[in-house]
């Protein structure tokens, strides 16, 4: 079933939402243990995008099945290559009393199928390629990777949005990037995660590979469930989605007490792409994206 089938009347939280298409859950099924399952952003017509922690260090790309259709289409690719970033290393403090380190959670997954993309059925667009210039109309060649950080990630509170599977359908979830003066508090917040309390200085956990959503202010922002990990944090521009994170860690997971309200420190924590940058375009140097 070809990709551009599921799009239809683009109504709202169905995958027939052009602007839902590029989500793709992964399912992992680990020989003899249980199915794992993440998210993902299909980017091209080979790659899904998500984090590395989705995987473990043992892992056969194999084992991984990517879902770009309808839930009951259920149109599976399998994946052929599996590259984490290289600086990801979850157990690198552990020394430190850091049970889990997640910088630089960021993982590219190759399908073994070219999944057909038409007029209607598109890959999210990433930073700092030809595709974003479009999307935020701005011209080629004059517009550079910065003036795209510039436009995107403007300082202070940035409107953005993650897409959330709920029961039956897919819900946007609108979120504000702190990315001004309450960036600090959002970034305090971390300690309130469980593992991360006895943590003396915030920032060894939370380095500047990230972009904070989350709290209270200026307005309650929705937070994100563990099986949220891996998908895209968006920026729209227009009728395009920018991917400009990818969902990482959080401080609360809403969806294992879904009865309680998130508390006002429940933060989330995205890896900001503009800081992987170099790897992504040699990862992805042949699928003619038109990195800037
Ligand atoms: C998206 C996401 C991933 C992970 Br891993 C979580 N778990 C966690 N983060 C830090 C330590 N453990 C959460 C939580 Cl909690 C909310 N959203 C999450």
């Amino acid at each position: 079933k070809a990709f551009h089938d599921m799009i239809g009347t683009g109504n709202p939280g169905s995958l027939r939402d052009p602007d839902l298409s590029p989500h793709a859950p992964l399912s992992l099924q680990r020989p003899g243990k249980g199915l794992e399952s993440c998210k993902g952003a299909l980017i091209s017509e080979y790659f899904v995008l998500t984090a590395a922690h989705c995987f473990d260090i043992d892992d056969q790309a194999h084992w991984i099945t990517v879902d770009v259709g309808e839930p009951d289409a259920g149109v599976l690719c399998l994946a052929r290559v599996l590259w984490s970033h290289p600086q990801y290393n979850i157990g690198k403090l552990r020394g430190a009393g850091i049970p889990e380190f997640y910088d630089y959670d960021v993982a590219l997954v190759k399908l073994t199928t070219k999944i057909k993309f038409s007029f209607n059925a598109r890959p999210i667009c990433l930073p700092c390629t030809e595709g974003t210039t479009r999307a935020l109309r701005k011209p080629h060649p004059e517009t550079t990777c910065n003036d795209h950080k510039r436009l995107l990630l403007t300082v202070g509170e940035v409107p953005a949005l993650f897409v959330h599977e709920g029961k039956k359908k897919l819900e946007r979830k609108h979120v504000n990037i702190k990315n001004g003066v309450k960036k600090s508090a959002c970034e305090a917040d971390a300690k309130k995660a469980p593992i991360y309390a006895n943590v003396t200085d915030v920032k060894q956990v939370v380095t500047p590979r990230f972009l904070c959503t989350g709290g209270i202010d200026p307005v309650v922002d929705p937070n994100t469930c563990k099986g949220d990990s891996g998908g895209p944090l968006i920026i729209a521009k227009g009728k395009r989605y920018i991917q400009v994170g990818v969902i990482s860690w959080g401080v609360f997971d809403v969806c294992k007490a879904p009865s309680r309200r998130a508390p006002a420190h429940a933060r989330d924590f995205h890896l900001n792409l503009f800081t992987v940058l170099p790897w992504l375009r040699d990862k992805l140097a042949e699928e003619e994206l038109g990195f800037i």
